[in-house]
């Protein structure tokens, strides 16, 4: 889903036609708070308002929610070679790239600089590193006509999930992080994915403890 797509319904202004014009004014402002003007995806202050959400849903229900991070490789080279605009094209194409490869129902953000998050509801780790694995190979296959030359580009990809109460959004974020950074050491052009640790499950201390003495420490 982009901020296209959320604001695509034309909405009627509750106080009668002659107010229109100012209830049109205030859907574009109101999309325009959500949106990432360079790539059109939802800004990284609406990623934030959409995980939480999320993760209350998780909380609440315990279906599993998703998270990508997607950072371009040698970004900088892009724009020291080819130029800031250049660079700006690269990030237009990935941003569609992304939208083309998730569901409606997915939340596709700029989230920094060369980097994009997508969360994915109600998502288990398998079909989220699938979703990733298919925006990777996408991304290879992609030619970008610049002015001067045709690109192609790679990513790193991280992939978390949230599967319980006890997770934040901060500490999804930093595992999906965590990942998106062991696929650049690892080489970049790659997906890493992270189960939740025991520590973050919903197994309780009593519980743990219980286990133990069950199966011992090992
Ligand atoms: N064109 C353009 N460049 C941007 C934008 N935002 C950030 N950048 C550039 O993105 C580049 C990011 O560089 P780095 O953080 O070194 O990352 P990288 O070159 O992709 O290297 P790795 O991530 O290690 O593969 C910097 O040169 C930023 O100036 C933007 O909106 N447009």
């Amino acid at each position: 889903m982009s901020p296209e797509d959320m604001f695509v319904e034309k909405l009627h202004c509750p106080v009668g036609e002659s107010h229109c014009i100012l209830f049109d004014e205030v859907t574009t402002l109101r999309k325009q708070v959500v949106t990432d003007p360079l790539t059109g995806l939802f800004n990284v202050r609406h990623f934030r308002k959409s995980l939480e959400h999320e993760l209350e849903r998780t909380r609440r229900t315990g279906m599993t929610t998703a998270l990508i991070m997607v950072d371009l490789d040698h970004f900088k080279n892009i724009n020291d070679t080819w130029g800031h605009e250049s660079g700006n094209q690269v990030l237009q194409t990935v941003a569609q790239l992304l939208q083309d490869q998730t569901r409606k129902l997915d939340i596709c953000c700029r989230y920094g600089g060369e980097e994009f998050a997508v969360i994915l509801p109600s998502t288990e780790l398998m079909l989220a590193r699938q979703v990733a694995e298919r925006c990777l190979n996408a991304l290879r296959e992609t030619v970008i006509p610049l002015d001067e030359t045709d690109l192609q580009v790679t990513a790193s990809i991280g992939v978390a999930v949230a599967d319980n109460s006890a997770q934040t959004a901060e500490s999804l974020i930093e595992n999906a992080d965590e990942c998106m950074y062991e696929a650049k050491r690892g080489g970049r052009n790659q997906v890493v994915s992270k189960r939740p640790q025991p520590s973050e499950s919903a197994v309780s201390a009593d519980e743990r403890d219980a286990l133990r003495g069950l199966f011992g420490d090992d």
